[in-house]
């Protein structure tokens, strides 16, 4: 009952139909499993990336699977202005889905600087440049309507617990989620709610050609938790954001990831903040005990290395 009465934001039902869902990042995996989702339940879709050619294979692949057409931006995320235009083109938007993202992993000594700039100038630079656009008639817009809007942030597993081969990626996934604490704070007035996305690996054109190169023990810690499809990942993503979560898990390790990685982030459910009350010395327990089995990967795997 406590705690019943202490969470914040208070949650609320988040509409989907018949709401204008802008979606970037929405011509290919994650993005275009969720575009195709929110165009079945009804929402009006726009989805933004950069190359135009993929951007109208997806509009064709989504208009067959559901008979709806989806609105097609062609923008860098990184170039404000662009983003800017688009965002005026598309229309005041009540679901801001930043979905957006690149990852090239590979250890910080090896990796140019250019590749580390380009990661978080996408990742969380470009969030920076969308939210910026949406923001002022995303909140003149729930005035209007009298309903609750949101903005998603896609984050990853990685943007939880820092992974080896991932120094820039989980830096740039962190850095979203500072972003997102501080921005509820700010646009919960507006009746805006923010909610961030942490999938595991999933199979999709960004993950199988990020796959091959991944190194092994890359492979191996993110073998901790377990792959899924995009559209499952979609549809939790869609579910976390209709219920306004803050914190969305896709799978069951990333439930006990979020649930030790809780922090002081706003929550909204309190069955899960009674979970994370009374979970926290076990799941902290668990955590160490990933943690060493990590080390130990590592280790072996330096030694293997050696022996060769
Ligand atoms: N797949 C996975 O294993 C996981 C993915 N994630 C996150 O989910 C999100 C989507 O990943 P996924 O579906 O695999 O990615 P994909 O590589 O399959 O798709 C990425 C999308 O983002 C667009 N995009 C990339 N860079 C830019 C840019 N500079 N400006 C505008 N659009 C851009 C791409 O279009 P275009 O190239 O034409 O611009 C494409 O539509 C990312 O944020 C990723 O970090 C999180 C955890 C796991
Ligand atoms: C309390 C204990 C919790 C235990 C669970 C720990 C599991 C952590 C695994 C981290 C996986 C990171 C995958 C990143 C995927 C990604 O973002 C890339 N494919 C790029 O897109």
């Amino acid at each position: 009952a406590v705690l019943a009465f202490l969470v914040r934001p208070r949650p609320v039902r988040v509409p989907i139909k018949g709401r204008h869902v802008f979606i970037t990042g929405g011509s290919s995996g994650i993005g275009l499993a969720l575009a195709r989702l929110a165009a079945a339940e009804g929402a009006h879709v726009s989805i933004l990336a950069r190359r135009a050619a993929q951007l109208q294979e997806a509009r064709d692949a989504i208009r067959l699977a559901t008979g709806v057409d989806v609105a097609i931006f062609s923008a860098d995320v990184r170039d404000a202005d662009a983003v800017a235009k688009a965002v005026e083109a598309a229309g005041p938007v009540d679901v801001l889905v930043c979905n957006h993202g690149v990852f090239t992993p590979q250890e910080l000594e090896k990796q140019d600087l250019e590749e580390v700039r380009f990661m978080v100038e996408v990742n969380l630079m470009g969030t920076f440049n969308l939210i910026k656009a949406a923001l002022p008639t995303m909140k003149q817009r729930t005035k209007v309507t009298g309903l609750p809007a949101s903005i998603a942030i896609m984050s990853s597993q990685a943007g939880q617990v820092g992974v080896y081969g991932y120094t820039a990626y989980s830096a740039s996934k962190f850095a979203l989620r500072g972003l997102a604490e501080a921005l509820q704070h700010e646009v919960i007035a507006d009746d805006i709610h923010v909610s961030m996305i942490f999938p595991p690996d999933t199979e999709t054109p960004g993950f199988a050609e990020e796959h091959r190169r991944r190194p092994d023990l890359t492979n191996i810690i993110a073998g901790s938790s377990g792959g899924m499809k995009a559209d499952d990942v979609a549809k939790k993503a869609l579910d976390g954001i209709k219920s306004s979560r803050f914190i969305v898990p896709c799978n069951f390790e990333g439930t006990m990831l979020s649930i030790a990685t809780a922090g002081l982030s706003p929550q909204s459910s309190f069955l899960t903040a009674l979970a994370e009350v009374l979970g926290a010395g076990f799941m902290r327990f668990m955590g160490l005990c990933f943690q060493w089995n990590w080390f130990s990967s590592i280790e072996n795997w330096h030694s293997k290395k050696k022996g060769l």
